[in-house]
């Protein structure tokens, strides 16, 4: 089933928590809200499930306006950052109990958990109590209690924020088969941009009350399309400038406070004199002994740090600081003080929006200055 937000506005004491926010969820997608902590994540699912009234703004499940029903009547399955398991019910009895109020015979109450946990890896623990359960498995307990009722959406709120590191990366999968298997419309948020990754089938990044950017997860990391979107995602380097030549394919873009000039791919939105900001990634930068590339500096080393697999290298040039995510084995070229040719393509530069647009953001509608530049 489809989910449909339309203009939801909420306060909480006057102050404005999600503010005219539009999304559209599509039957049968692993949709990931993405935001950091206190942006309105939580109110958002309370708001889908019911929970929580919107101060304004429709809310559509299947193309049905549901802001006047009852949660228990929505057909929403929600999974909570802390388990919300009943700690006196056994697994199997926290697994039934939403069959149970809805008055379903013993035979089949038994057939349906017993289907549900072993979806989620359960079936020997459903004698276990709740405190005889690892935060993994009690997580597996919710989810088999919100998948049994059979709900049209399932909401999950951080579920993987209390389950220690290696357990979380086998229910990140399972959650992931699972939804593929159910093929149930799922709305997961979360904090963690590699989660984002990893689970979503389309991510929409939430900032200000409203969603600023919605695309599948690859388009959200290397394409952010606006300052906010950029940093949480980690492209890390944006650069304020003004496009001084546009030669075909090519535009030639001159960084502020620097004489510094990059190649970038032209965009459609590009026009001579235009002030913009570009984003670029640190993993599309390459650290060389040799120019390689079309962009290609020479800088000073300022400062290395391990990251396991990775080095996160800081480099100056001419006034301008970026960062750089190399593989270790370049590790030798790595001196604090040394100089290095620091090179990229003009593909990777991407240009940002000045500020969020109401709608989540298309640049490639964006061809006029006064919407989104
Ligand atoms: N019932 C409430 N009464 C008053 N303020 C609230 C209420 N619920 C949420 N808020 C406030 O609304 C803002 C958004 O909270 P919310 O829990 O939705 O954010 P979040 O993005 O889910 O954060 P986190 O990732 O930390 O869970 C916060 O400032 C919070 O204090």
């Amino acid at each position: 089933m489809s989910v449909i937000l339309e203009n939801i506005t909420k306060s909480f004491n006057k102050q404005k928590v999600l503010d005219n926010l539009n999304l559209e969820v599509k039957k049968g997608e692993f949709h990931v809200i993405l935001g950091p902590s206190g942006e309105g994540k939580s109110t958002l699912l309370s708001i889908i499930s019911g929970l929580i009234k919107p101060d304004a703004g429709k809310i559509l499940i299947d193309g049905d306006i549901v802001n006047d029903l009852p949660p228990q009547k929505r057909g929403i399955g929600f999974v909570f950052q802390d388990f919300a398991l009943f700690p006196h019910l056994t697994v199997f009895e926290n697994v039934a109990y939403g069959l149970k109020i809805r008055s379903l015979s013993n035979k089949e109450i038994e057939d349906k958990v017993t289907f549900y946990l072993e979806m989620v890896g359960l079936e020997k623990h459903k004698d276990k109590f709740p405190s005889e359960l690892s935060g993994g498995q009690k997580q597996r307990v919710a989810l088999a209690r919100a998948l049994v009722i059979e709900p049209k959406v399932l909401l999950l709120d951080e579920p993987l924020s209390h389950v220690d590191a290696w357990q979380r990366e086998k229910l990140r999968e399972d959650l992931k088969t699972i939804q593929q298997k159910t093929g149930i419309t799922t709305i997961y948020v979360t904090h963690d941009r590699l989660e984002a990754i990893l689970l979503a089938d389309k991510v929409s990044v939430l900032h200000q009350g409203r969603i600023e950017q919605t695309e599948p997860p690859k388009e959200i990391f290397y394409q952010p399309k606006t300052s906010f979107v950029a940093r949480f995602v980690g492209a890390t380097n944006i650069f304020k400038g003004c496009i001084i030549e546009i030669a075909g394919e090519r535009a030639k873009f001159k960084l502020d406070d620097s004489n510094l000039i990059f190649t970038v791919k032209n965009y459609p939105i590009f026009k001579e004199k235009k002030e913009i900001s570009l984003c670029l990634h640190p993993e599309k930068v390459s650290l060389s002994t040799v120019p390689k590339e079309e962009n290609h500096f020479l800088g000073e080393i300022i400062d290395v740090k391990f990251l396991g697999m990775y080095f996160r290298v800081l480099i100056g040039m001419e006034n301008v600081e970026l960062e750089a995510l190399v593989p270790k084995e370049q590790v030798s070229l790595l001196v604090p003080g040394e100089n290095v040719w620091i090179c990229f393509s003009p593909e990777a530069l991407h240009p940002l929006c000045g500020r969020p647009c109401r709608q989540p953001c298309d640049l490639r509608k964006c061809k006029t200055e006064n919407r989104c530049h």
